[in-house]
């Protein structure tokens, strides 16, 4: 049989873990809470309705600030233990470990001066919680949130938003699931104005999770009672309403004991004409009681959900601790090993963009397929073998004497003129395959999943990348350059032997007598021709350079990027030292934090799991 004590017990274990890591169900944290998925019971009542005086009966001491305007600043989170009949009561701050307090006017000072830490001695508010144990032999094992009592008006020395403010955190806890609401009105007033019951309706319309309390029954006016709400005529809730009567102000001045009061108050119910007959089911012992039953019954309920929730953020947590990576070794050859494994995952996923499998390589063929042969047929031939120019080029060619039978110099030069043009597009080859890769490079080291912890060898390799790809470039551009020089320093013999010769020409196809070849030398045709045969000549050498470009840039570059991209980094990596290693495997600060963060809440999480798995086991 799991106990009472073990569920809730289990409950406030896991709470107060929480709690030391800051989740204490706050929106600003970016972990999913598992505060939230606890239950709780939140105390939520208007200013003087007695939440103070009600929370004290519950634990059957005065511990808590009074005074007049707002008290409660931040949330109070008042976990109670019963302990064994005759021990001595004791309470102890979770911001204070190891310090037990049993004098309660000391727990009531310390609470003030936790509040005043985090809010300065001004009237503002904060939603980070104290954390405060009571041990004693007289509470039941419970969990009670004090909130600051909800307001209309701001007093002085408050900003004119605490009336929201302190709603909006109020809010904040009530609105939860898994809050249990004890929502606190005085019977002296109009049940329909109770602030408590306006903000419970609102967050819990069903009222499945609200327990209404009625306080201050002894100050209402002769002549009336409370039964009209007490026996859930006025406003129904699922659960049985609770009427109390605390000490009164007077009370509290004579310092009447806790244990006096409730004696009293017993005696009130079991004397009163009109309360008689709910005495059993009325005051302060019967209200801790009654909430600490419902507590144990969600939380056995809630069991299965919050163990899920744990399960289900631990294997989120070990995903992400997964992606973040293990914390770097110390020694220099286990970080030069990891300098070198993130490196190889680099060049795998760079060679898979270019062998395929990322997209990016095929962007290389397109400079081959489309853009070397546009810019080859861009080539501005025609105004260069146009008949003009070939005029001028053949004439200053020949110099005062004229060719006599083939423009041999000027042919040449016409040609050497026209292989020059070809440089461009080689060279432009060369530099759009380099940008490329540049490009590859990028996305491959932001792929690279490894190297998303180290900054700073992000950058050395990209730097190291791309200074090859530098050198590639340069090789590249030299032998692309080459091929187009060589086609200049020797041409092909072969294409001007087929020409057919000047006289062939002129005859034409029928034969016929046309003038003499001697008559057109110098004529239109003749440089027409001249024009013509060049641009064929330079036609058959595009059409080389067009296949033969991709290979010296391929050869160059594409193929020295696969094979050695990092060959250089590499060597200069074996002679670091140890410091230079470490200052390589410095890690982005944000994500050693986050890293730190993930593991303390792992941690919480697997703890949680087995607490709740020794409990679970026990049932
Ligand atoms: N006679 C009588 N007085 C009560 C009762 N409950 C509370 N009081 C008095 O009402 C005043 C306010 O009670 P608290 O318990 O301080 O109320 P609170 O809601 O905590 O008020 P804040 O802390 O100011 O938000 C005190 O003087 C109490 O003595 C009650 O049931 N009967």
């Amino acid at each position: 049989m799991t106990t009472m004590e073990s569920l809730i017990g289990l409950v406030n274990r896991i709470q107060r873990a929480c709690t030391v890591l800051g989740d204490y169900g706050g929106g600003d944290n970016d972990f999913s809470s598992l505060w939230e998925t606890l239950p709780s019971v939140a105390v939520v009542g208007g200013q003087s309705s007695g939440k103070s005086s009600v929370l004290e009966s519950i634990v059957g001491r005065d511990f808590l600030p009074r005074g007049s305007g707002i008290v409660t600043r931040r949330p109070l989170v008042l976990q109670l233990h019963k302990t064994e009949e005759g021990s001595q009561e004791y309470a102890e701050f979770l911001h204070l470990p190891r310090r037990r307090f049993t004098d309660f006017g000391a727990v009531r000072h310390e609470i003030q001066e936790e509040t005043e830490r985090i809010t300065g001695k001004t009237k503002q508010i904060s939603p980070v919680p104290i954390h405060l144990s009571i041990y004693s032999p007289n509470v039941v094992n419970l969990t009670l949130i004090d909130l600051p009592g909800l307001t209309k008006v701001a007093v002085e020395g408050q900003s004119e938003s605490v009336v929201q403010d302190i709603e909006a955190m109020v809010r904040s806890y009530v609105e939860k699931p898994n809050c249990i609401i004890l929502a606190i009105s005085p019977a002296n007033q109009d049940i329909a104005t109770s602030d408590a019951i306006k903000l419970s309706r609102e967050v819990d319309p069903s009222g499945d999770r609200t327990f209404g309390v009625l306080t201050k029954l002894d100050l209402m006016d002769k002549g009336t009672n409370a039964l009209d709400v007490l026996e859930g005529r006025s406003y129904r809730l699922v659960h049985p309403w609770v009427g109390i009567v605390n000490r009164s102000q007077a009370d509290i001045n004579k310092n009447v004991e806790m244990t006096v009061a409730r004696r009293k108050e017993r005696e009130y119910f079991a004397s009163s004409p009109d309360y008689g007959h709910l005495a059993s089911k009325m005051g302060s012992e019967y209200l801790a009681k009654l909430l600490s039953q419902h507590l144990e019954s969600v939380i056995r309920a809630r069991i299965p959900s919050i163990t899920y929730s744990i399960n289900k953020s631990i294997d989120e947590l070990e995903s992400e601790m997964d992606h973040l990576g293990r914390p770097i070794a110390l020694d220099a050859g286990a970080q030069l090993y990891t300098v070198l494994e993130v490196c190889r995952a680099f060049e795998r996923i760079f060679k898979e963009h270019l062998d395929g499998g990322r997209p990016g390589g095929d962007r290389i063929y397109g400079v081959f397929d489309n853009q070397l042969p546009a810019a080859l047929r861009k080539l501005p031939f025609d105004r260069h073998l146009s008949i003009q120019n070939v005029k001028r080029v053949v004439t200053e060619a020949d110099g005062y004497q004229p060719h006599l039978i083939a423009p041999e110099q000027g042919y040449r030069r016409l040609i050497d003129g026209a292989l020059s043009y070809f440089r461009g597009p080689a060279e432009a080859s060369v530099d759009a395959v380099h940008f490329v890769l540049k490009e590859l490079v990028r996305k491959s080291i932001a792929e690279t999943q490894e190297l998303k912890r180290f900054p700073r060898l992000q950058a050395d390799i990209a730097a190291a990348a791309n200074e090859a790809l530098e050198r590639f470039r340069d090789e590249g551009k030299k032998t692309a350059v080459r091929l187009v020089d060589m086609e200049s320093s020797y041409l092909t013999v072969e294409f001007f032997r087929k020409l057919p010769q000047e006289a062939d020409v002129a005859r034409n196809p029928g034969g016929n007598p046309q003038p003499t070849a001697s008559t057109d030398r110098y004529g239109e045709g003749h440089f027409r021709r001249i024009g013509s045969n060049v641009s064929s000549y330079i036609g058959m050498v595009s059409d080389t350079l067009k296949n033969t470009i991709p290979k010296a840039v391929v050869y160059c570059q594409v193929r020295e990027a696969k094979q050695s991209l990092l060959t250089r980094f590499y060597t200069q990596l074996g002679k670091k030292e140890a410091k230079q290693l470490s200052q390589m495997l410095d890690e982005d600060p944000a994500l050693m934090g986050r890293r730190e963060q993930c593991a303390k809440r792992l941690e919480l999480y697997k703890a949680a799991r087995d607490e709740i798995d020794s409990v679970s086991w026990t049932r």
